[in-house]
């Protein structure tokens, strides 16, 4: 895939990433408020031309700290307790900046662990759709105050690239300090040549990436290239470019030099090559012929099609799809555990609630998580 128009433009779900030393200024610790105002006015405009957005962004720790006083090197705590204060006041600048377009924002706290875990991944999935569909911006950044491990400054980089995958979303933006990905730093290195097209991170790319070049917030060329490695097995597109322009997004619109990772695939077949490759199965559901035609045809799986289940297995888990004489035609995502997915197999999806006592999908297995076989 080589870009011939605008992967900005084309996007239909975008995910922007905002690092700290964008966002705080290092001197002061205050959020540049007229640059995210500009940001956020792009945002709308995406918007209003029918693009979702996310926006991933740091800046708590750099925020929270001048308020508590507290000066570096910081122990783990101190920190916690400095994102915690900061998180408020971003979270406070990001909706009176978009308030003024009438966008209402969302804020969303993940753990890295929150994106590998598959129940949790759905929630958190579920959530971002159901956000997006009522016209909701959400901002998420690392739930610092719960995170286990060090907070680490790069960190946003790979979680943004975690939301990307998890929303399935075609493409993401890493604002930085630099224009893009050169074969060296190019801050030590004069001879370092700028990169415009990336498709795959081999050791040469991986070799290229040197530490970070400043000190607010900073994770380096490493962790982008972790991002852009989930990114391209996740069929989205991501871009290294410069944030520091007021109006990022309309400047990246408008030809800001860019370095643009490309995969070879979209999301959605990204996401299926996924579920029939790597994942194992861990019960079946056997279909009346109904259900078979139904799914053969491109339709979702809804419980009153499933005559038998075998296996145990939770939400989230991978399942094989059989059709009456028990041969395999599929394999695909539960949205219910197996208990639950019992209980409704044979039923309404209007009946869902009455069973089980809460309204969860209509669908057993949503068509964007389905695989049909050959
Ligand atoms: N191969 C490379 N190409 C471009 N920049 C690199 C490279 N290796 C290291 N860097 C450094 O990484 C920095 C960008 O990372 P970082 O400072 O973490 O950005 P941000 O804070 O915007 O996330 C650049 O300013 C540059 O000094
Ligand atoms: N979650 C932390 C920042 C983590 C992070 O990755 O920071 P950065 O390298 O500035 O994107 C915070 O909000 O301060």
């Amino acid at each position: 895939m080589t870009v011939t128009t605008n992967p900005i433009n084309e996007a239909r779900r975008l995910i922007v990433k905002i690092g700290s030393s964008l966002l705080v200024d290092e001197a002061s610790g205050h959020i540049r408020r007229t640059w995210m105002d500009s940001l956020c006015d792009d945002v709308a405009r995406l918007r209003a031309r029918g693009q979702e957005v996310i926006l991933v962004s740091s800046g708590a720790v750099a925020v929270g700290r001048r308020h508590l006083g507290l000066t570096p090197p910081l122990r783990l705590e101190e920190k916690q307790a400095a994102a915690a204060t900061g998180q408020i006041r971003l979270a406070h600048a990001y909706q009176e900046a978009l308030e003024r377009h009438g966008i209402t924002v969302a804020q969303v706290l993940l753990t890295l662990a929150d994106s590998e875990d598959r129940r949790r991944f759905l929630n958190a999935r579920n959530t971002l759709d159901t956000l997006l569909r009522l016209g909701a911006v959400p901002v998420i950044n690392e739930n610092d105050t719960v995170a286990t491990t060090e907070i680490r400054f790069g960190d946003n980089d790979r979680l943004a690239a975690r939301v990307a995958q998890m929303s399935g979303a075609d493409a993401l933006v890493l604002f930085s300090d630099i224009d893009g990905l050169y074969t060296a730093d190019p801050r030590k290195n004069p001879d370092a040549r700028f990169l415009a097209e990336v498709t795959e991170i081999t050791p040469d790319i991986e070799a290229m990436a040197g530490d970070p070049g400043s000190s607010v917030g900073t994770g380096g060329m490493v962790t982008k290239l972790v991002a852009a490695k989930i990114c391209l097995s996740a069929g989205c597109r991501m871009a290294i470019c410069k944030g520091e322009p007021l109006h990022p997004l309309t400047a990246l619109e408008n030809g800001a030099r860019v370095t643009w990772f490309l995969p070879s695939a979209g999301p959605m077949t990204a996401r299926k090559q996924w579920i029939a490759g790597s994942m194992s199965p861990m019960g079946s559901l056997h279909l009346d012929d109904g259900a078979a035609r139904a799914l053969a045809s491109g339709k979702s799986l809804l419980p009153a099609g499933i005559r038998a289940i075998d296996g145990e297995f939770d939400r989230g888990d991978c399942v094989l799809v059989r059709d009456g004489a028990g041969r395999v035609i599929g394999r695909g995502l539960s949205a219910y555990a197996a208990d639950d997915a019992r209980a409704i197999m044979g039923r309404k999806s209007a009946d869902i609630e009455s069973v089980l006592g809460y309204r969860g999908r209509d669908e057993i297995i949503h068509r964007d998580d389905l695989v049909m076989e050959g």
